[in-house]
C-alpha cells in the first residue's frame, strides 16, 4: 500500500536566472490518497508532475511537506527500508544498467539480497532465462537492443524482490513488439505497480488512474473516467509552443 498524506514538493528556483532572487516553485501540490490497488496508472501532460509523484514513492524525491509511506514505512525517516521494498524502472534503461554484461548486472542486484557471491552468477543466469535473455547473458550491455535493455533493467529490479514496482514510462522508447513484451510482463506481476505512462491503452488496463495537471492530482478514479478527463484536458490545452 502507498499512502500520500498532503505530500507536497517544492523547490527553490532562481527567478532571474542570475540567482539573486529565489522563489519557491511548487512541483506537486498536496496529494492525499491511499493506493491499495494492484495496478495504478498516472497520466498527464509533459511536465505536469507525474515523475515527481512517482519519485516520491521510493524516496528519489522527498516531500517538502506532508508524508509518503509505503507499507507503513515513511520515505523520509525509513528511506533505505523503503528502497528495499520499492523497485524503480526508468524509461531509459541506460540510466540503471551499470555493469558490462547482462549476467553481471543481474548478479549485482542479487548482492542487495545478500545472495552469496558463489551463487550469484548461476542465479542471475536463471533469472535471465526467465526473462527470455538466457542467450544474451554474456553479451555486452551496449550491444543489446533497446527492448532487451529494458527487459534486462526490469529483470535486475525484479531480482531484488520488491513488493512495489514504480515504472516511469517503461515503454516510451520501445517499438510496438517490445511494448507488448514489457506490458505483458508488467501486467503479469504479482506486485503492486505504479505506472507512469503516456500510453492510454496501458492506463485503461489499470485498476485506478490518477490524472496530474500543472502539479496537482486533478482526477482520481476508474480508468474510463481518468482517460476521459485527460483527453478533455489535452483538448482544451493550448499548443505548447
Ligand atoms: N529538481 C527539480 N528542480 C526544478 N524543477 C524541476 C525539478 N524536477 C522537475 N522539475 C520540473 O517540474 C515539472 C514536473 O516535472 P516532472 O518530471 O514531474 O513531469 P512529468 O509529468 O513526469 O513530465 P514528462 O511527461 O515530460 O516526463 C517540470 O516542469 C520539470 O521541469
Amino acid at each position: 500500500m502507498i499512502e500520500f498524506d498532503a505530500a507536497t514538493v517544492t523547490v527553490y528556483a532562481a527567478r532571474d536566472g542570475g540567482g539573486t532572487t529565489d522563489e519557491v516553485r511548487t512541483l506537486l501540490h498536496p496529494v492525499t490518497c491511499r493506493l491499495t490497488e494492484r495496478r495504478v496508472a498516472v497520466i498527464g501532460a509533459n511536465g505536469s508532475g507525474k515523475s515527481t509523484l512517482a519519485r516520491l514513492v521510493n524516496g528519489l524525491a522527498l516531500p517538502s511537506a506532508g508524508s509518503v509511506r509505503v507499507e507503513g514505512l515513511d520515505t523520509v525517516r525509513q528511506g533505505p527500508a523503503v528502497r528495499r521494498r520499492v523497485g524503480f524502472v526508468f524509461s531509459d534503461p541506460d540510466a540503471q544498467l551499470v555493469m558490462p554484461t547482462a549476467v553481471e548486472d543481474v548478479a549485482l542486484s542479487l548482492r542487495r539480497l545478500d545472495v552469496p557471491a558463489s551463487e550469484r552468477a548461476a542465479r542471475a543466469q536463471e533469472i535471465l532465462a526467465r526473462f527470455g535473455l538466457g542467450g544474451r547473458a554474456e553479451v555486452p550491455v551496449h550491444a543489446l537492443s533497446g527492448g532487451q535493455k529494458q527487459l534486462l533493467a526490469l529483470a535486475g529490479v525484479l531480482a531484488t524482490e520488491p513488493s512495489v514496482l514504480v515504472c516511469d514510462e517503461p515503454t516510451t522508447r520501445l517499438d510496438l513488439r517490445w511494448q507488448r513484451v514489457v506490458d505483458d510482463l508488467i501486467d503479469g506481476l504479482e506486485q503492486q505497480v505504479l505506472l507512469v505512462t503516456h500510453d492510454l491503452e496501458a492506463a485503461a488496463r489499470a485498476d485506478r488512474v490518477l490524472v496530474v495537471d500543472a502539479g496537482a492530482v486533478v482526477h482520481d478514479g476508474d480508468p474510463e473516467t481518468g482517460v476521459a478527463c485527460y483527453r478533455e484536458l489535452m483538448a482544451a490545452a493550448p499548443v505548447p509552443w
